[in-house]
């Protein structure tokens, strides 16, 4: 049986006396995908920025590799491997593609105190890169990140973190801001990363999305773990309607039936 690449046991995070994550125990292992499903205010960008070393838990442990570990800080994460990729792929639009892909590692050549960036390398690698993923039409490392789609963005940034070995990619809310054939792109791209083996934690608000690509999953109400299940174990109207608070859609259905006739909501 696979072990867990990262696990967390019992994490709790309260800001000023308001817990934002309530005892969450979670894992995932190499070669799936895990999502985390929650609606608004759920939990999920908390969640986040413990994995990644942005926030300490309040208690509750982390463990990679079977290794209880203390991240004092994202580089502490990214060292074990971590990578999360943010909602805009976390990228600089007047920055080349080939600058964003590379920054913090820029490939030099020259000798010290004379070295200076190598524009053709980095562009050569971040194109090749990006043509790994499915992106054939960006042709030119030089091009302006700003001048991509949101899905190539998106891929640029996953694209990096693979480069440069992530073996958990975090991805927050990868396709909220993307029409359906960018989405559908950059599920794939999930897929092509789970088949390397990286573990991906996919944090969405989107059931349909989650459910095309999860192997486990785990839904967030007000910083609890209310619900966890494999593939296949719920059908999307059950694990919508956990989201949306069942009653609650129930009272709207019928506010709005006063209003305009019987209303059924999705
Ligand atoms: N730094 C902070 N200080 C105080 N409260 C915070 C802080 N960060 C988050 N919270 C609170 O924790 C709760 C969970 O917020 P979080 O941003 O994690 O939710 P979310 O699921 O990511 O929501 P959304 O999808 O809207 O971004 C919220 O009530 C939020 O106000």
């Amino acid at each position: 049986m696979v072990a867990p690449l990262l696990k967390l046991n019992d994490v709790s995070k309260s800001f000023a006396g308001s817990n934002a994550l309530s005892e969450i125990s979670l894992e995932v292992k190499p070669g799936e995908v895990l999502c985390l499903l929650g609606d608004n205010g759920a939990g999920k960008s908390t969640l986040i920025k413990v994995l990644s070393g942005v926030h300490k838990p309040t208690s509750g442990t982390i463990e990679v590799d079977g290794q209880q570990r203390v991240f004092e800080s994202p580089k502490d994460a990214g060292d074990l491997g971590i990578a999360t990729v943010h909602q805009y792929g976390g990228t600089f639009p007047l920055m080349s593609v080939a600058r964003c892909f590379f920054v913090g590692e820029e490939p030099t050549k020259g000798v010290w105190p004379f070295h200076y960036f190598d524009k053709k390398t980095a562009g050569l690698i971040t194109v090749q890169e990006m043509q790994k993923l499915g992106i054939t039409r960006v042709t030119d490392g030089s091009r302006l990140v700003g001048s991509l789609s949101g899905g190539e963005r998106q891929t640029l940034a996953i694209a990096r973190a693979v480069y440069f070995g992530a073996r958990v990619l975090i991805l927050d809310e990868p396709t909220s801001a993307l029409g359906v054939k960018q989405a559908t792109h950059v599920l794939k791209i999930i897929m092509q990363a789970r088949a390397q083996g990286i573990a991906v934690v996919f944090v969405t608000h989107n059931v349909m999305h989650a459910m095309a690509v999860g192997d486990q999953f785990a839904v967030l109400i007000h910083g609890e773990k209310a619900d966890e299940f494999r593939k296949g174990e719920r059908t999307r109207e059950q694990i919508t309607d956990l989201m949306a608070g069942g009653e609650a859609m129930a009272a709207l259905e019928a506010e709005l039936a006063s209003l305009t006739g019987p209303v059924r909501l999705p």
